[in-house]
């Protein structure tokens, strides 16, 4: 359940809480807190610990894997603060600085209480107030980078995920139109702006992407990145295309400009003090992109990757936005062609399993009903949490992608033996685990399920919709194509 924590997190833009036990629990969601430490999102675990007295024992303690503090060495590697409470005295101060780092820096922190002393008396904890960023540090900076962008000839914005984190997307709409430069969104940054009248042209994807989107990107002499994680992912696969010297880089509290740097700068205050001073340096306009499929086809023929976006999408025309949580693989790339809607997804980190147990955070912190998209591997690993919709009420609707295997990696590398899975039947699983299973094999059947999900309330439903092993998403055709030929075993 950390990653139902890490999507609640990042669709309520606030932390979240992550009970787990000492060793065996705290240990089994590693990974996916490294996928919050990864993509920002703000989630406090708090893990019990063997008690004062029993560290000096003698004896091993059930769970202890090497040594008594081997599991907050761990969690040192994948949070951005860390305590262990041992001492009530000392403990208000120390959870208000954990949360405090939680809050400015938007990644997972960790705290973990010695189960003697989860009711030990202590004082109240005091929030701490937000540190006071250096005005005149904050403006020269932002007057650098107004500087930097009047001077180019070509100059871009693109805003990434800490514009969400943050909260900042009205400011940075804002601050788009001043500025009147084209705006692009990173991979992670997807929805960005899409509801606002900010000169948006796309989601940059590299070699992957739409090709007048990469030109801009590419050819621009001053990009400006705003809160932007420059990974593989998010600059489609291929680095070398975007010269970052020419780059202001603004992520993690600093403001990279070529080869030096303004430490300190909160990105809400690098905001507000290019607001404040923005001239307006073009006349760029909202590009029109693609629109995103619609008009599923209610026929006999085999369902594929653009089918079920353009059912959801009809869905979500009839039935008003679902948040959406998509899983890696096919699912990714697919829920890049769905309408702007609220969207988690590990686009940088890729961690499978993510999808279902995200869902289930989103509906029981925010009570909306999501929907999922999920590949048959995926679903494998934790698609199972459904079992607990009965008990809680919730009733997501799941789209599994099933293609037999794990076809992002077959795509990169054809004829795999590995990546072949074999075709389990998930909607006779459903049944089981107490929701209601569609078996999907043409677009008929998708056309039905999909409505007949969206109108009943109560229980989850599960479309096993069948692909074949070669019906791929356009984006995934694009990314495999832009991959070196000798591509590695490890998509993205
Ligand atoms: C926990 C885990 N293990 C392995 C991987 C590597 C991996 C991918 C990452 C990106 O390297 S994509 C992928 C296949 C996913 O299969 P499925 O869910 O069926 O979706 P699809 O058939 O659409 O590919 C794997 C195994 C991963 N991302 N996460």
């Amino acid at each position: 359940m950390a990653f139902a924590a890490d999507a609640s997190a990042r669709i309520r833009g606030a932390p979240s809480v992550l009970a787990v036990t000492y060793g065996a629990g705290a240990l089994n969601v590693v990974n996916a807190i490294a996928g919050s430490y990864a993509e920002k999102a703000p989630v406090v675990v708090v893990s019990g610990a063997p008690a004062s007295g029993e560290r000096t024992g003698g004896l091993l303690v059930h769970h202890q894997a090497k040594r008594f503090d081997s599991q907050l060495a761990i969690f040192r590697e994948i949070t951005c603060d860390q305590a262990c409470l041992d001492d009530p005295a000392r403990a208000p101060a120390e959870v208000a600085r954990v949360l405090a780092s939680a809050r400015r820096l938007s990644r997972p922190v960790y705290l973990e209480v010695p189960r003697d002393l989860f009711d030990a008396p202590c004082a109240a904890i005091a929030r701490l107030p937000d540190a006071e960023p250096d005005a005149e540090a904050i403006a020269a900076c932002a007057d650098e980078v107004l500087a930097r962008l009047a001077a180019a000839r070509r100059p871009v914005l693109m805003v990434g995920v800490e514009v969400r984190r943050f909260g900042l997307e009205a400011e940075v709409a804002r601050l788009a139109r001043t500025l009147a430069i084209p705006v692009v969104t990173s991979f992670l940054g997807r929805g960005l702006l899409a509801s606002s009248d900010a000169p948006l042209a796309g989601t940059y994807l590299g070699a992957a992407g739409d090709g007048a989107v990469s030109a801009l990107v590419e050819e621009s002499d001053a990009l400006l990145l705003l809160g932007v994680i420059v990974s593989d992912t998010n600059f489609g696969v291929s680095p070398t295309r975007v010269d970052l010297r020419h780059a202001i880089h603004a992520l993690d509290g600093c403001v990279r400009l070529s080869h030096h740097a303004y430490p300190d700068i909160p990105l809400g205050a690098l905001v507000t003090a290019l607001l404040a001073r923005a001239p307006r340096l073009s006349d760029a306009r909202r590009v029109e992109t693609a629109h995103p499929p619609h008009g599923l086809a209610d026929d006999a023929r085999a369902v594929t990757p653009v089918d079920i976006a353009a059912g959801i999408n009809d869905l979500m025309a009839e039935h008003g936005r679902f948040p959406v949580s998509a899983d890696v693989g096919d699912s990714l790339f697919t829920g890049l062609d769905l309408e702007p809607t609220d969207y988690v997804a590990p686009g940088y980190y890729a961690t499978m399993g993510f999808a279902v147990p995200a869902a289930l955070g989103i509906q029981a912190t925010t009570g909306r009903r999501p929907l999922v998209l999920v590949g048959d591997g995926a679903f494998q690993m934790t698609g199972w949490e459904l079992g607990h919709c009965r008990r809680y009420g919730w009733d997501p609707i799941v789209v599994v992608l099933n293609n037999s295997g794990w076809r992002m990696l077959s795509a990169f590398r054809p004829g795999a033996r590995y990546a072949e899975l074999g075709t389990w039947d998930f909607a006779a699983c459903a049944n089981a685990l107490g929701g209601r299973g569609w078996r999907i094999e043409t677009r008929h059947d998708l056309q039905l399920a999909l409505g007949s999900a969206a109108s009943d309330r109560g229980q989850f439903h599960l479309l096993d919709v069948r692909l074949a092993p070669d019906a791929l998403s356009e984006t995934l055709r694009r990314f495999a194509g832009a991959r070196a030929p000798q591509a590695t075993n490890n998509a993205i």
